[in-house]
């Protein structure tokens, strides 16, 4: 006779997947260097889910206006830190949300204590080495002014690091698809492959 445990438990490895995905985070922020890949993974990840996809970067543009440039340019990058944290804060509000980070969030201390200390959200770094993140932004420094500031690049690149592992996932990102990242989230995140 079946016990009332075995009857309720799954049967099929496909019952065990579904299982696992519901138990998924109901936000889940992407962090990393520019180029890392935050924006092309959280799009996937957020259509593999069926959870919303918000680009931090993009939100900020619609709302001021303005290009990332341009607000760096005309105000500078403190105040820049200032309206993306309000902004983060307020993009965390709603559940069923992927939201992928400016490459900078980090640096804001009030922003990595929003991510880390409240339990909001699961925070993934997506890891990229410094020469994959060259690679893929060579050419976009109209668009990412940080990219311009060629002499402190990879100083910044080593500062920021520590400040990135201090999330709650780590994903080496240089040797995977997009597709591939997107596999390794939803199987660390669920729980089914926990020491990958
Ligand atoms: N795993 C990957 N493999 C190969 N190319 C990738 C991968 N992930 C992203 N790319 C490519 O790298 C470039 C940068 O990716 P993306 O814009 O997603 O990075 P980002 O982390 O959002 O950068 P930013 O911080 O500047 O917003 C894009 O051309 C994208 O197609
Ligand atoms: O790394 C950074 O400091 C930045 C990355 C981009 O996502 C933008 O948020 C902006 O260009 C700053
Ligand atoms: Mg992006």
């Amino acid at each position: 006779m079946l016990t009332e445990e075995s009857s309720l438990s799954p049967k099929t490895a496909e019952d065990v997947e579904i299982q696992a995905e519901r138990r998924l985070p109901v936000r889940i922020v992407l962090t990393g260097f520019m180029g890392a890949g935050k924006t092309t993974v959280g799009s996937l990840l957020a259509k593999r889910l069926g959870y919303r996809f918000i680009d931090a970067d993009v939100e900020i543009e619609r709302e001021t206006g303005a290009t990332i440039a341009h607000l760096f340019e005309e105000h500078g990058e403190p105040w820049f830190r200032e309206l993306e944290h309000e902004t983060i804060q307020r993009l965390l509000e709603p559940e069923a949300v992927i939201l992928a980070l400016g490459g900078g969030a980090i640096e804001d201390d009030r922003t990595r204590r929003l991510l880390l200390e409240r339990n909001a959200a699961k925070l993934v770094h997506l890891e990229a080495s410094i020469e994959t993140v060259l690679r893929r932004c060579r050419g976009t420094e109209s668009v990412r002014p940080v990219l311009r500031d060629t002499a402190n690049l990879e100083a910044r690149y080593h500062k920021r690091l520590p400040l990135y592992r201090l999330a709650h996932l780590n994903v080496p990102v240089d040797s995977h698809t997009p597709a591939g990242v997107v596999e390794i989230i939803v199987e660390r995140l669920s729980g089914q492959n926990p020491s990958r």
